[in-house]
């Protein structure tokens, strides 16, 4: 089954002053799927991560060139509220950083900054986030204490409460297991998967393992340029590209 198009990314160059760090990218990534961004340190999936929430506008001489349509529309279009791109498109970084307020607060952040102070509401969200970030159960009893005293990976279910409060459609992961113990990572991987019943998620992984189990379209990535862009089991097992097979064999990177 073809899901229909979330992100259509076309013609795509960035540039960081001189130095051009994405090439000519093309991707048509679809609703409801997990995409999986590899490739060794330094070829650009973070950058190309963060341009579809337009991260890239908060460092100085970035240069972009090219489309990016969510919903039909240019992304870098003169006309479109960067604010509210990053409702619709929320992002959970690598290192946990949840906010040095309670569990509550920092879920319902997001809704206050966008206008809404009425508690029974606020409170909905806040549990309905948190159990969809699969967090209710273990901080249910105490939503007033400091979020920063939850572990790692609960601090990190907590990011992605966070980011779900604003109700987006799309969730972009940066490395977001890299700082986590293994059962935290299963238990963040088990949650990408119930996820992306529900939203389209693109995530940014250095565990070839991981993008295997948890993906279903990997990009593979080398110098800028987009390699191969395949489904993830055709990918780890037959790749289309020489330099594809060597990177997913180890043979560099
Ligand atoms: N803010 C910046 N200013 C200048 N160059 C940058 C900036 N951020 C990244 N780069 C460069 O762009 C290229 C791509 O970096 P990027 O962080 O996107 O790679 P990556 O694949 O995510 O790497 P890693 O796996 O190490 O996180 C690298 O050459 C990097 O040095």
């Amino acid at each position: 089954m073809v899901n229909p198009i979330a992100i259509s990314v076309k013609k795509l160059d960035l540039y960081y002053g001189e130095k051009q760090a994405l090439k000519n990218i093309d991707m048509n990534i679809e609703e409801r799927t997990v995409t999986a961004l590899i490739g060794p340190s330094g070829c650009g999936k973070s950058t190309f991560l963060r341009t579809i929430n337009r991260m890239n506008d908060l460092i100085p001489n970035v240069r972009i060139e090219g489309e990016i349509l969510i919903n039909e529309t240019d992304i870098y279009s003169d006309d479109v509220d960067v604010e509210m791109l990053r409702k619709r498109v929320g992002m959970v970084f690598q290192s946990p950083n949840p906010f040095p307020k309670s569990i509550y607060d920092n879920v319902a952040y997001g809704p206050r900054i966008h206008g809404l102070s009425n508690k029974k509401k606020l409170d909905e969200i806040v549990e309905r986030s948190l159990r969809g970030a699969a967090l209710w159960d273990e901080v249910k009893d105490r939503l007033k204490d400091r979020a920063t005293g939850l572990s790692g990976g609960q601090q990190q279910r907590l990011c992605i409460a966070r980011a779900l409060a604003v109700e987006p459609d799309i969730l972009l992961m940066d490395e977001p297991t890299s700082a986590l113990d293994p059962i935290s990572t299963l238990k963040i991987e088990e949650l990408v998967q119930e996820l992306k019943k529900n939203y389209t998620i693109v995530i940014v992984t250095h565990n070839m393992q991981q993008a295997a189990r948890i993906s279903d379209k990997t990009a593979f990535f080398l110098n800028g340029d987009l390699i191969e862009y395949n489904d993830t089991d055709k990918l780890f097992s037959n790749p289309d590209h020489q330099q594809t097979e060597d990177y997913i064999t180890g043979r560099f990177g």
